[in-house]
């Protein structure tokens, strides 16, 4: 135990399963089934490498709602497998999208308060939320055959002060990834040590966590291509493939050559998102790059997602869609 603590098991990638990405954004609490199952589904194959079996021994022997009989387990086929075939050493971070934004932002929980019976509220039926989108999210990577845990921040102690991570112990995060489970963390409401309360983003945990852990890239999936040099709503907008930061923290975009004043990034931030959408993706993927870990941004559902979670991105060919954000050389 002690041994496991003092030395995290090296991690492959950390990956950020988008709100945006993995829910319907116009409709309150409503799962993108497609969108879900098809992450799930290449990130066994992202583990996998042809090792683990074409077909996945599912892990979720739960009923669901309306279904007919008990589920079937396969005891069997698990006692006579020699492991999962699964190079399991990721973390997953999701967000929230249309779970939790909504009651944080109509209760004002991201700008604290706990004295106001309505922040108190508000804060419960955030996490009632996000931690059910939390248990649908293991689910769907355990029927991919995938051995994940669900994490909350806020269960853990997680906490803020004036909204920046002030403890954040990750000892039974390594703890599980030392087991061989894939842990499955959430953006989540929090106590802050100034504000009462907060909404920590996904986003942010992901940087902490690569602060610690030290991946060997970072993924953030979401519903557009990458970052945009304008809302990608906007029809002359540019994807950005390549971004470079720095040792000082200043960003450059190195690809595609812009021309003239089309040389910053801007970004329009959802009404009802509590957190900073695009704008702290950005931010928190700068100081990820700094510690000279890759950053991928691209798209769920598509071959170019496939191929950043396997780490197989190379930023001088231009058959791949999305935004490489890496320290410069
Ligand atoms: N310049 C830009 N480039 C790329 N996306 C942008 C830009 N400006 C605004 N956006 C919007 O940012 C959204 C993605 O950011 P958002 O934080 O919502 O993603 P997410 O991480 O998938 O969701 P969540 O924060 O709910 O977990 C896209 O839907 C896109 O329309
Ligand atoms: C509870 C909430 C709203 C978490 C927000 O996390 P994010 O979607 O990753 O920014």
């Amino acid at each position: 135990m002690a041994e496991a603590a003092r030395k995290p098991r090296p991690v492959r990638c950390i990956v950020k399963l988008g709100g945006a990405a993995i829910t319907n954004k116009g409709e309150l609490e409503s799962i993108d089934e497609e969108s879900l199952r098809s992450a799930c589904a290449q990130l066994r194959q992202a583990m996998s490498d042809g090792a683990a079996p074409e077909k996945a021994r599912g892990m979720d022997w739960s009923r669901r709602p309306g279904d007919p009989a008990d589920p079937v387990v396969d005891a069997e086929g698990f006692a006579g497998m020699a492991g999962l075939g699964l190079d399991s050493n990721f973390v997953v971070v999701h967000g929230a999208g249309s779970f939790g934004h909504f009651q944080a932002s109509r209760s004002g929980v991201h700008k604290g308060g706990l004295h106001s019976t309505l922040v108190k509220a508000g804060f419960v039926a955030t996490r009632i939320s996000v931690t059910s989108l939390n248990q649908e999210i293991v689910r769907a990577l355990a029927r991919e055959g995938i051995p994940s845990v669900g994490m909350s921040p806020f269960a853990c102690g997680w906490s803020t002060q004036r909204r920046n991570l002030a403890s954040a112990n990750a000892s039974q995060i390594i703890e599980s990834l030392h087991a061989g489970f894939v842990p499955v963390l959430h953006g989540d409401a929090v106590l802050d040590e100034s504000l009462d309360c907060t909404i920590l983003s996904g986003d942010v945990i992901i940087r902490h966590l690569a602060q610690l852990l030290t991946p060997k890239y970072v993924v953030f999936l979401t519903d557009v291509h990458g970052v945009y040099d304008r809302p990608p709503t906007d029809p002359n907008a540019v994807l950005l493939k390549e971004i470079e930061v720095d040792d000082n923290g200043g960003w450059s975009i190195v690809k595609p050559a812009l021309q003239g004043n089309r040389k910053g990034v801007e970004i329009s931030v959802a009404a009802h998102d509590t957190t900073g959408g695009m704008e702290t993706k950005i931010l928190e993927a700068a100081v990820i790059a700094r510690l000279g870990v890759d950053v991928y941004i691209t798209k769920v559902d598509t071959e170019h997602s496939l191929r950043a979670l396997k780490g197989d991105v190379n930023t001088s060919s231009d058959d791949w869609l999305g935004t490489v954000i890496r320290a410069a050389k």
